[in-house]
């Protein structure tokens, strides 16, 4: 079940002015999503909008974790198959996912909301090394906190990552934004026919396969109660409306 606010800096009546539902969150945003209008890469007409929706939650006091994703730029799986061996696939990827949260952080930056990077991969000079515990305090000091190179490791993604950060930080939820409306039946993008689902449990995630998020992340979500939300980030509002409580999306948590 979806926790209420947890505790940090800002105390229980200052939520309780902004009605937010969560006072932490752990958001996935979408590697290949950030494509937007672009052939290739990143367009950074999709980061500003995304600065400004993520700037709404900071204004109200939210503390903002986020994982990227690579697919816009590398994914592992898929230069194995066209040859290239799989560590060195999944280290490209994990690469891709710090330059993914650069230009995100240099989007926040612009709109003038304070953001660092942190990365699972020590990468002197450019960003920082990934430590829970400066994390959780630059979270509860209200900067947005990026959390790159997913875990470190091959074979994992960046759900897997996202799952894995939200539990850390003790976030409310981890929500992951996609380019569909929520979990299908079966995947939207290739049965028009699909219908989304309200709520699911992890298990009924498990049971059925459904693809929007891989298996490993959410046997990690199940094992620590760590409820999960899928929705929409093409959809204008759509983060500020869930995290005050809105229908959006596609809940799962153990039912
Ligand atoms: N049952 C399903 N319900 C919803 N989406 C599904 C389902 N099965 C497959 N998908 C597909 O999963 C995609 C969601 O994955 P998305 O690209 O957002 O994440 P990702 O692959 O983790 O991101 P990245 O681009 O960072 O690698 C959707 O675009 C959708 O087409
Ligand atoms: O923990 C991780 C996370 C990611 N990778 C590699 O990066 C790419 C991009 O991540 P997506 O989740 O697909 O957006 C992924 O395909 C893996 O190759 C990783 O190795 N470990």
């Amino acid at each position: 079940m979806e926790s209420a606010a947890k505790s940090g800096s800002s105390t229980k009546s200052e939520r309780g002015a902004n009605k937010s539902k969560y006072k932490r969150i752990l958001l996935k945003l979408s590697g290949e999503a950030l494509t937007g209008d672009a052939e290739f890469g990143i367009d950074p007409k999709v980061l500003d909008r995304m600065a400004l929706e993520i700037g709404q939650l900071v204004g109200i006091g939210v503390q903002v974790g986020i994982v990227v994703g690579g697919g816009n730029l590398f994914r592992g799986a898929a230069l194995h198959e066209a040859g290239m061996d799989r560590v060195t696939g999944d280290h490209m990827g994990m690469l891709a996912t710090v330059m993914n949260a650069l230009a995100m952080r240099d989007a926040l930056e612009r709109s003038n909301i304070r953001s660092r990077v942190m990365s699972a991969i020590p990468m002197s000079g450019v960003v920082e090394h990934y430590e829970r515990r400066t994390g959780i305090r630059y979270l509860t000091a209200g900067d947005v906190v990026l959390f790159s190179a997913g875990t470190g490791n091959p074979f994992f993604t960046t759900d897997s990552a996202a799952c894995l950060r939200g539990i850390e930080i003790d976030a409310d939820v981890v929500l992951k934004a996609t380019k569909v409306d929520g979990v299908f039946d079966k995947d939207p993008a290739r049965h028009p026919d699909a219908s989304q689902y309200d709520h699911l449990t992890y298990d009924e995630v498990l049971d059925q396969k459904l693809g929007v998020m891989d298996l490993t992340a959410i046997c990690l979500v199940r094992d620590h109660d760590m409820p999960v939300r899928v929705f929409n980030m093409n959809k204008p509002g759509a983060l500020l409306n869930l995290v005050m409580g809105g229908k959006e999306g596609t809940l799962i948590d153990r039912g």
